[in-house]
């Protein structure tokens, strides 16, 4: 089994298994932020995982997975924090975009991801709204970093339970583009809205875009 991603036969098969290294990663994380097991257990794990980790660093690139266009034509970007496949800190966020441009995705937070009791951070709701967000202005065709991110906060969010993710893009005046979104239950309650602005940076602007 080799890791080496520069060979493009071996891309996709690699890709895969680091996927499944990362679900298990996520799954660790869980099981950390939950587990009751006795003192003398935790410190057995702790050694375990300090071995684990000696593996993985065995090769070590310098920056994660990159973004992509993939031979479908749809960006991928395994390496990000929100969706990436490759990254354990992502949920991951699976976002599909509707013909008339609403960017849509399910999901469920876990309680990993936990800011007040029994809570979603608001930071984690910011992220997953700036990446929305983002996305929806990126599939109107004018992408951009995000400048400003207003979020309003109307109920808690549940972790542990679906949810459903959206984002239109509203507007654009020159390299300013604008969008809203929000994440709601799956009967339309919203519970976090957020608009943004985003910026085309001259560079892309002029087709070089990032990666
Ligand atoms: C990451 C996206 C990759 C996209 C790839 C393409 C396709 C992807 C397809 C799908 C991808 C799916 C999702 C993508 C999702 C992304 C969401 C996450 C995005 C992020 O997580 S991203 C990280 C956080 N983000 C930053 O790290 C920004 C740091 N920053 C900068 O990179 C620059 O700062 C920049 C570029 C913002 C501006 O730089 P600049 O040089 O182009 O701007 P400049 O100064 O020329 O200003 C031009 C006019 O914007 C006004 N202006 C400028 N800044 C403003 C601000 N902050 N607020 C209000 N107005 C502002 C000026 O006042 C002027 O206005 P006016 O023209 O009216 O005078």
């Amino acid at each position: 089994m080799t890791t080496d991603l520069a060979s493009t036969e071996d891309a996709d098969a690699a890709l895969a298994a680091l996927a499944a290294l990362t679900q298990r990663a996520r799954d660790l994380v869980d099981a950390v932020v939950l587990t009751d097991v006795p003192d003398s257990e935790l410190t057995a794990v702790a050694a375990e995982l300090a071995a684990l980790t000696e593996r993985l660093s065995a090769r070590r690139r310098t920056s994660p997975q990159p973004f992509e266009i993939g031979p479908d034509g749809v960006p991928r970007h395994a390496g990000n924090a929100v969706t990436g496949s490759a990254n354990p800190h992502a949920l991951p966020l699976v976002a599909r975009t509707a013909p008339d441009g609403t960017v849509r995705a399910e999901l469920s937070f876990r309680p990993t991801h936990e800011g007040p009791p029994a809570a979603v951070h608001g930071g984690i709701s910011a992220m997953i709204l700036d990446h929305m967000l983002g996305h929806a202005v990126a599939m109107a065709g004018v992408a951009g970093m995000t400048a400003t991110l207003t979020v309003r906060y109307l109920r808690r969010v549940p972790y542990g339970e679906p949810l459903v993710a959206t984002a239109e893009y509203t507007r654009s005046e020159g390299r300013k583009s604008w969008s809203e979104g929000r994440i709601a239950l799956p009967d339309g309650t919203p519970l976090v809205e957020a608009t943004g602005l985003f910026i085309t940076p001259r560079e892309w602007a002029q087709n070089r875009l990032p990666g």
